[in-house]
């Protein structure tokens, strides 16, 4: 087993100044990798480049692993940022499961992976915030202050958000085209695994198992980094976006997950239940009436109560009170969930990995009982998960963050993406029927690849 470790050893220096804000693409490719995209809907845009560390873990103390090396890494920090949101935070995330990373397109992902960047841009309701960030040998103040000059001048010519891209005004490139694609799971091969699972939770041997497919498109054109991530921006603007780049090669993992697996506050903890689904409508009323056949539909809803009652039951050891919303229908550009979102009050400082690794992976994910659904995951899907459907966000000194569940996702290279999605199998789950979801659940991706997925509006 792999022991967490940093790159360079503290002490961190870290220095941040107020610019304007910059248009998305262009700060983006001015960073170099490896580089890290953020952002939640109640959370600021953050926007890495460089690694000023690197905390890597593998096995199944990955979660003990990182928490350490992240303890040790703030342990003496000389901060001056002018945002809450600036302070230094490592960003990255899981794999799936132990030995999840072993196969295509993973290689350059180790188990866990997080970041803290050596330039940042933080785009917050109280401004945007340039830092630069040392740690080790270049953790001298002197030498981070000058730096960050260079790079406020560096930010200062690429012209600001009202002349880029963020809102879209800028000339962007296009969707890349699919050429060919290839699917891990034949439809036949999918029946006979859905119907097999669904003979084991008729026999009481399993409860639930989420059974994902990967896809894999060669790209006609080379994929748009930026473009892609502004476009998902504009459609998925309530979903936790992510971009991770291992720190050598040109692979990047990416999404824009409607899922929140736990955010860390001092005491308060925020989470979501989110499993059960159903597609769009073509018009509000057709929309309403999925919501509502959403809402009533038995085998959704037990899909659905699964994930609640587990997630408050793994945060119950923590807490001092638990405490679920009214469960209702969240609406997606490409499909409609049934949510519940569940708050916690800890009994005791806690840092955010312990909540992540008692939460991960949840029935949403993973399935009941977890060791059976994890077993059953490994025997029958025919490639590695990696970080799919896995803890990504970010920890900070005091040991809060924000993690998602890295859904709606995809691995993509410069001409190559696989992308990724499950389907929670219960009893009464019809295999062609979680085929046309699991279709579904690649439109977020897909829709960015597809040269024919309709005009860009925004040019
Ligand atoms: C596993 C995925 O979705 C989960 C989250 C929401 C709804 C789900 C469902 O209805 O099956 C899944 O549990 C995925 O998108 O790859």
């Amino acid at each position: 087993m792999d022991q967490a470790r940093s790159r360079s050893s503290p002490p961190l220096v870290s220095r941040t100044t107020a610019v304007d804000e910059p248009g998305f693409a262009a700060a983006f490719d001015a960073l170099s990798a490896p580089r890290t995209v953020w952002s939640a809907p109640d959370d600021a845009l953050v926007i890495g480049g460089g690694a000023a560390a690197t905390l890597t873990a593998a096995g199944s103390d990955r979660f003990a692993s990182i928490r350490e090396a992240a303890t040790e890494l703030f342990e003496a920090g000389d901060v001056h940022a002018g945002t809450e949101a600036a302070r230094p935070r490592v960003f990255g995330g899981f794999a799936f499961h132990e030995g999840a990373c072993d196969g295509d397109p993973w290689g350059p992902f180790p188990e866990a992976r997080f970041v803290l960047p050596r330039t940042q841009l933080t785009v917050a309701d109280n401004g945007t915030w340039l830092t630069v960030n040392a740690v080790g040998a270049d953790a001298d103040a002197a030498a981070v202050e000058d730096r960050l000059a260079r790079e406020v001048e560096r930010f200062a010519a690429l012209g600001d958000a009202d002349h880029g891209a963020v809102d879209g005004s800028a000339a962007r490139s296009p969707r890349p085209g699919i050429s060919e694609s290839r699917r891990t799971t034949s439809r036949e091969a999918w029946r006979e695994s859905v119907g097999a699972a669904v003979d084991r939770i008729r026999d009481g041997d399993l409860r639930k198992v989420v059974l994902a497919q990967a896809l894999e498109a060669d790209l006609a054109a080379d994929f748009p980094r930026a473009a892609t991530l502004e476009r998902l921006a504009e459609k998925y603007p309530d979903c936790h976006r992510y971009w991770f780049e291992p720190a050598a090669g040109e692979s990047a993992f990416f999404g824009a997950t409607p899922e929140r697996l736990v955010s860390l506050r001092g005491r308060t903890v925020e989470t979501d239940a989110l499993a059960g689904t159903t597609g769009r409508g073509e018009t509000p009323t057709e929309d309403e009436w999925l919501a509502r056949e959403l809402l009533d539909d038995e085998k959704n809803v037990h899909e659905h109560e699964l994930v609640a009652e587990t997630v408050r039951h793994q945060l119950e050891p923590f807490a001092a009170s638990v405490s679920a919303g009214e469960r209702r229908v969240r609406r997606l550009a490409t499909v409609q969930h049934l949510h519940t979102p569940i708050t916690a009050e800890l009994d005791a400082d806690r840092h955010v990995l312990d909540l992540v690794e008692a939460l991960h992976p949840t029935p949403a994910v993973g399935g009941l009982p977890p060791d059976r659904a994890l077993a059953t995951i490994r025997e029958t899907e025919p490639f590695d998960r990696g970080w799919y459907a896995a803890p990504v966000g970010w920890i900070d000194a005091a040991g809060n963050g924000a993690f998602a569940v890295a859904i709606r996702s995809a691995v993509a290279s410069r001409r190559r993406a696989t992308l990724f999605a499950g389907v929670g199998i219960v009893s009464d789950s019809d295999p062609d029927r979680e085929w046309d979801e699991v279709q579904l659940k690649y439109r977020p991706i897909l829709d960015e690849l597809e040269a024919d997925a309709g005009v860009d509006s925004a040019d």
